[in-house]
């Protein structure tokens, strides 16, 4: 896959911010960033001292060289100098998007005023931004300032912030991230807000203290356009920049006299250093006034697991196979039933539970959490969708285990709000058994998941079979749940006892 990001940006001679630290951001995130230079800054860590606007002329041959040998998957666009600038790079983008095979996203953060408080361009290419270049962007990543002046709209709290994220949809961008690093609210912390169609993303953590954030602007959506090469969905592309610069701002140190930039690093491994997904009924949600529109969903803190390794998870749709499993030693083993009938259902359950309790064993009962909690299972599993419906504090207080369903960055940080028993990540690989399109994993993600969640049993679930279950173990993941290695196997005994062995290191 093409792991080419351009940046079309000014250079930065501080070296903290523009070009300079496009190219360092991506490089933490393993793509190859290319350049396409708009301006040369005379700056150091005290301001900008002059401005010098690289002609058209100059900045087409460089989007010619690019284009004719290494095309981008995803282009971001940082300081444009003037209006000239903007009209070409718009009609290039335009053309990119028209000819290439594999169009290339958009990614714009409208440079506009430096840390420092110095304006970056030539006051009347507002219009030409919102005219020419916000119909071609895929995400618009302004702070504080820019979205103002882009909109008019003053950010005063949350409800301000979505209008003008809604302006700026309305001015063609199909996805806005609004960066509040300059925005106090509430007080001590640092919010942001980012809107892709009908989906909505809130991140907060408490601001981290430090003078030296120069270039904060510009990495965080270098981060995002690194992520978006690497094909992760905008939500994680999110959660990683806002990390990322968390990170950075940590480590950060003066190089000059005056403010100094965020420092470059790694890809986040540190969960200290993730921002917490907001929602409704948490903390943060309560100080932003979100509407909770059931006062049961959020509850934390469910009842532990009896073990942190899970060990081979047999998920299957019938209690003839449950009871199959079980006979074979699997420990853990869900009740995935979906299409029954009420009466078969109930029957079923209560079933499942005894048949756990006869062999000693964990079993799970997906969705019906109701029935669940009624007949004592030992645990539910819920997908993403149930965290807003389902009755936790029941579950909760039942004492009743909880599984949770994650694909990808934010969805696992979401799921961390609760702590649940365990966390399953989802789908590693291909499956016919559900529809997961757009939502495989792969090895890279999972490594990097299971360390990040290292304090919970942690799971690894879709379209693992005997060939792969041992790569799959080998990232350290608790347990690997399968349905089809087991269902589909010519000898499912043979298969448990194989996949038991690969899991569990029995023989
Ligand atoms: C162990 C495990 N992980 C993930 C799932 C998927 O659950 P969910 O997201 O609720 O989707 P459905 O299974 O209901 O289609 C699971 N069942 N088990
Ligand atoms: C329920 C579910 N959730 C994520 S993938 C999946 C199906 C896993 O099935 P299989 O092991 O047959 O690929
Ligand atoms: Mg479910």
């Amino acid at each position: 896959m093409n792991q080419v990001v351009w940046t079309i940006a000014g250079s930065d001679s501080g070296g903290g911010a523009g070009i300079q630290a496009d190219i360092k951001a991506m490089q933490s995130f393993n793509v190859h960033g290319c350049t396409v230079i708009t301006a040369l800054t005379a700056q150091n860590s005290l301001g900008v001292e002059a401005l010098n606007p690289i002609s058209t002329e100059v900045i087409e041959s460089q989007l010619l060289a690019l284009a004719s040998d290494m095309p981008a998957s995803v282009i971001k666009i940082g300081m444009l100098a003037n209006v000239q600038q903007i009209q070409l790079i718009s009609e290039h983008l335009k053309h990119y998007k028209a000819t290439w095979a594999e169009p290339p996203l958009v990614v714009y953060d409208p440079v506009a005023i430096a840390s420092s408080g110095d304006l970056l361009t030539e006051e009347d290419t507002v219009s030409a931004i919102k005219e020419c270049l916000l119909p071609l962007v895929d995400v618009v990543t302004p702070n504080t300032h820019e979205t103002q002046l882009l909109t008019g709209v003053y950010l005063i709290g949350p409800s301000a912030v979505k209008e003008a994220a809604k302006k700026l949809t309305g001015y063609g961008a199909k996805a806005v991230i609004i960066k509040g690093g300059h925005w106090d609210y509430p007080s001590g912390y640092c919010i942001d807000y980012c809107v892709q169609g009908e989906q909505e993303y809130w991140l907060g953590n408490e601001k981290i203290q430090t003078p030296h954030s120069h270039g904060t602007g510009c990495s965080m959506a270098s981060v995002i356009a690194a992520c978006l090469t690497k094909q992760y969905p905008l939500k994680d592309a999110f959660i990683l920049a806002k990390t990322y610069i968390n990170q950075g701002l940590k480590a950060a140190i003066r190089y000059g006299e005056g403010i100094g930039p965020v420092a470059h690093t790694c890809f986040p491994t540190n969960l200290a250093d993730y921002p917490q997904v907001i929602e409704a009924g948490s903390w943060l949600g309560d100080e932003l006034d979100f509407d909770c529109p059931v006062d049961f969903t959020m509850a934390a803190g469910f009842a532990e697991c009896d073990s942190k390794q899970l060990g081979l998870y047999a998920v299957v749709d019938t209690v003839d196979w449950l009871e199959k499993c079980l006979a074979e030693g699997v420990k853990t083993v869900q009740l995935r039933m979906k299409n029954a009938d009420d009466a078969a259902l109930e029957e079923s359950i209560a079933s499942a539970v005894l048949l756990g309790q006869k062999y000693d064993a964990q079993v799970y009962i997906n969705d019906y959490w109701q029935l669940a909690i009624k007949h004592g299972a030992y645990g539910v599993h819920l997908g993403q969708e149930d965290l807003q419906t389902a009755n936790l504090i029941a579950i909760k207080e039942a004492g009743l285990r909880l599984g949770v369903s994650t694909h990808g960055f934010y969805e696992m940080l979401r799921a961390h709000n609760y702590r649940p028993s365990y966390m399953a990540f989802g789908a590693i690989y291909p499956t016919t058994t559900k529809d997961m399109t757009g939502q495989i994993q792969g090895l890279e993600k999972l490594e990097k998941f299971v360390p990040l969640m290292a304090d919970y049993p942690t799971v690894a679930i879709g379209g693992i079979d005997l060939s792969r279950a041992e790569q799959v173990a080998s990232t350290g993941v608790g347990s690997v749940a399968v349905v089809r290695a087991i269902t589909e196997a010519e000898n499912y005994q043979a298969a448990i006892a194989k996949l038991k062995q690969l899991v569990e290191g029995q023989s």
